[in-house]
């Protein structure tokens, strides 16, 4: 397994091109299964999950191809056709690879009338159930059966007659999956208490781009009127601001200077302010934003919550940088049960961090000494990278096939802002 080796303490400068959100993507491919006509989608990033979500597609009889790109494009460009679905099974074998595979069962109930997707268990940052996945789709009229490790949902009468939803806890997922099924019904859906994450209106503006009827877009409460049929479109994937916000961490911790572009700031303002409250400067700029630190950072107090609230997709990175600050931090983790797997790692590199149950006291100004270390998933493995940059002497980051989850090019866009950084593959 490939490892990634940094040498910490240089000073970050320069500019990181932000790619396409891995989030957005996950929920922008399933809907090529909602028409037979070809959906294209630019700015796809190159990630494993990506990868994994395309051979999905493939297995339902989704025919995909990658367009190369040209000169001074980023990301890439892939033409997707469900022209017919050949199987509407999405297989243990994939769904165990990547929970996102559960957001194929919402649009192929609703092309195919018909869905069946093994159910993904829980993952390393929590239990992370479906009920609510199930529930929206019931209420539109869905049956749904447990069997053998799989969901099926049917819709009775071929198309689901749509319906109301209140979400109890606001999902991302179930959201999406509840979206791409009501786009297709006959009648009219609400939901209330619906995500309303950026990469939520990026899925409501590409479904509407395929001929959808939604109003509500970036609020809580959307109202999705079902139509005969949509047709296909090019879209282009929003940037990613978890991404973004990681490399702003980076010139954090290391007291450098980074220009992130491509990002749209006003996606992540909880981020940003969480920045600007450490003592980080932030500058609009042409081309994105610009992240400088002057150290010794803030200490911050932060509770993760649904957008607009601050991302528990940042939670572990900005705790790394804030290892740097002067005095303690108080983190609060509402979103998953089990999100703080990166503390033991960061603590065999020399960080004073306590737990307890879902809050943590990061005492910061420790110094980091680098070392071995090995994270469970993908945003605590970059908590280690960050630590990793800040810490005297070499980090061995392992298992980093979580970091290729969610990062592109990741010790390329590092090393080109000044970073020590390279992968070691196993060969
Ligand atoms: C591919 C993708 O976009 N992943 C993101 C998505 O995950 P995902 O869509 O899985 O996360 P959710 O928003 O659904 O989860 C939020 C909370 O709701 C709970 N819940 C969720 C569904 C359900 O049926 N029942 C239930 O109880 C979860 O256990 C969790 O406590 O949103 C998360 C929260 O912003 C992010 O961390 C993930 O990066
Ligand atoms: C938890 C994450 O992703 P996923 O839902 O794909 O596991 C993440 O992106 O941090």
């Amino acid at each position: 397994m490939d490892s990634i080796r940094i040498t910490g303490g240089k000073r970050l400068e320069g500019k990181i091109p932000i790619s396409g959100a891995k989030n957005s993507a996950l929920t922008l491919l399933p809907c090529a299964l909602l028409t037979d006509e070809k959906l294209t989608l630019a700015n796809l990033p190159r990630l494993a999950d990506v990868d994994s979500f395309g051979h999905l597609l493939n297995g339902l009889g989704v025919s995909t191809s990658v367009a190369g790109v040209k000169k001074g494009e980023v990301g890439r460009k892939m033409t997707l056709q469900a022209s017919e679905i050949a199987s509407t099974v999405a297989p243990y074998d994939m769904v165990r690879k990547m929970r996102a595979s559960i957001l194929v069962l919402g649009p192929m109930l609703a092309r195919a009338g018909e869905s069946t997707v093994s159910l993904p268990g829980g993952c390393a940052i929590g239990d992370r159930p479906i009920d609510l996945h199930l529930k929206a789709l019931e209420c539109m009229g869905a049956e749904i059966e447990i069997a053998a490790g799989y969901v099926k949902a049917t819709a009775p009468k071929g198309r689901l007659p749509g319906g109301d939803f209140s979400f109890p806890v606001v999902s991302v997922g179930a959201t999406e999956n509840a979206l791409m099924a009501a786009v297709l019904t006959t009648g009219r859906t609400q939901l209330f208490n619906a995500a309303r994450e950026p990469e939520i209106v990026d899925l409501c503006n590409l479904l509407v781009a395929m001929g959808a009827k939604i109003e509500g877009i970036g609020s809580s409460h959307l109202i999705i009127d079902g139509v005969e049929g949509l047709h296909g479109c090019e879209y282009e994937v929003m940037p990613d601001r978890i991404e973004a916000g990681s490399y702003a961490c980076a010139a954090g911790i290391t007291g450098g200077s980074i220009e992130l572009v491509g990002v749209r700031p006003h996606e992540m303002l909880a981020t940003t302010n969480a920045l600007a409250a450490a003592g980080l400067a932030i500058e609009f700029t042409d081309g994105g934003m610009k992240v400088t630190a002057h150290q010794p950072l803030r200490p911050l107090a932060i509770s993760t919550a649904p957008y607009p609230g601050f991302a528990t997709d940042m939670q572990a990175q900005i705790m790394a940088m804030l290892l740097v600050a002067e005095g303690q931090s108080f983190l609060e983790e509402t979103i998953f049960e089990n999100r703080y797997m990166h503390v033991p790692e960061l603590r065999r590199m020399g960080a004073d961090i306590e737990v307890h149950g879902r809050s943590a006291i990061v005492k910061g100004g420790n110094p980091l000494t680098g070392a071995q270390v090995m994270a469970t998933d993908l945003r605590a493995s970059m908590s280690l990278i960050l630590a990793g940059l800040a810490a005297e002497g070499e980090t061995e980051v392992l298992r980093v096939y979580h970091l290729d989850r969610g990062y592109e090019r990741l010790e390329e866009k590092l090393s080109a802002v000044g970073a020590t950084i390279e992968r070691v593959s196993a060969g």
